[in-house]
């Protein structure tokens, strides 16, 4: 499938796969941060199993067509060479519009741009939904990034305490109190109205610590198969699941709604403060 990858001038690279525009790697200094399955299928159909996958219009399950929704499995367009901003960022620029197999599930007419941009230590992907058509619609959104980990064991999340959660494992709604949280189990939970940056901090130095910010994108999915699940995953090695942590920004507790003719952009950064002082 046709790939994309480019460089800045601080030793970051990153890749987009066209299939879903979907962000396979992201490079730092030769380090690799987004996990990606030895066992991702690449045949057009399948969603890509790591990297970030783009959910849109439905998050989870859908009465009209894939679970996710379909701008993860439709081929964009690439719409810009790579192209420099302030302070040595590079951008590239991704599209998507509706067509007949895109309206036989959803009658809607739409446009999305996908830009990635590179900046120093960063990596920004910021989504813009336009409603081309004149009907109003809606629609929930999100970034499944997988977050490549030296020891799901050895790391830990931060930024989710006091936030209401539903978690999809074992029912129910709940008030997070944990301030670093240790992923040991099948674990699938919907944090609401996030306040603040998430940071994902590894003990063993390598990756050190990510930090996640967004924009527009409220919720946070915090998302591990765990052995079992992943073990019946044809497109997961079976011991793959301590080397990734799916956090992913979304707005999906609430539908967005777009009238004719509105646009609104939802980003994140994913920002590599290895080396750095972090305040949790
Ligand atoms: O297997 P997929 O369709 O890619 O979904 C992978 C996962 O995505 C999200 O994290 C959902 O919260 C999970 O319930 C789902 O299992």
């Amino acid at each position: 499938m046709p790939t994309v990858s480019f460089k800045n001038d601080t030793g970051s690279e990153v890749t987009v796969n066209l299939f879903g525009a979907t962000v396979t790697s992201w490079k730092h200094e030769g380090e690799e941060f987004l996990f990606c399955s030895k066992q991702a299928v690449f045949d057009d159909k399948k969603a890509i199993r790591g990297g970030i996958p783009i959910v849109f219009p439905q998050f989870g399950p859908w009465d009209l067509g894939p679970q996710h929704g379909f701008a993860r499995i439709k081929m964009w367009k690439q719409t810009s060479e790579a192209h420099h901003g302030d302070n040595g960022a590079v951008s590239m620029d991704f599209a998507l519009e509706d067509d007949d197999e895109t309206r036989k599930m959803w009658n809607k007419q739409f446009k999305l741009v996908y830009t990635v941009t590179l900046m120093q230590n960063t990596l920004e992907t910021a989504l813009t939904v336009h409603n081309t058509g004149d009907t109003e619609f809606d629609f929930t959104t999100l970034l499944h990034t997988y977050m490549r980990v030296e020891d799901i064991y050895q790391t830990s999340l931060h930024g989710l305490e006091g936030c209401t959660f539903s978690d999809k494992v074992n029912g129910g709604e709940h008030v997070e109190d944990r301030a670093s949280i240790i992923i040991n189990q099948n674990y699938d939970r919907v944090y609401v109205n996030v306040d603040g940056p998430v940071n994902i901090c590894q003990d063993i130095q390598t990756l050190g610590t990510l930090r996640i910010e967004r924009n527009n994108l409220p919720d946070v999915v915090v998302w591990n198969p765990w052995q079992e699940k992943a073990k019946a995953m044809a497109d997961l090695a079976d011991s793959e699941y301590v080397e990734m942590l799916c956090v992913e920004a979304g707005a999906v507790s609430s539908p967005v709604v777009l009238k004719s003719g509105e646009q609104k952009t939802f980003s994140q950064r994913l920002i590599i403060c290895r080396g750095q002082q972090v305040t949790l």
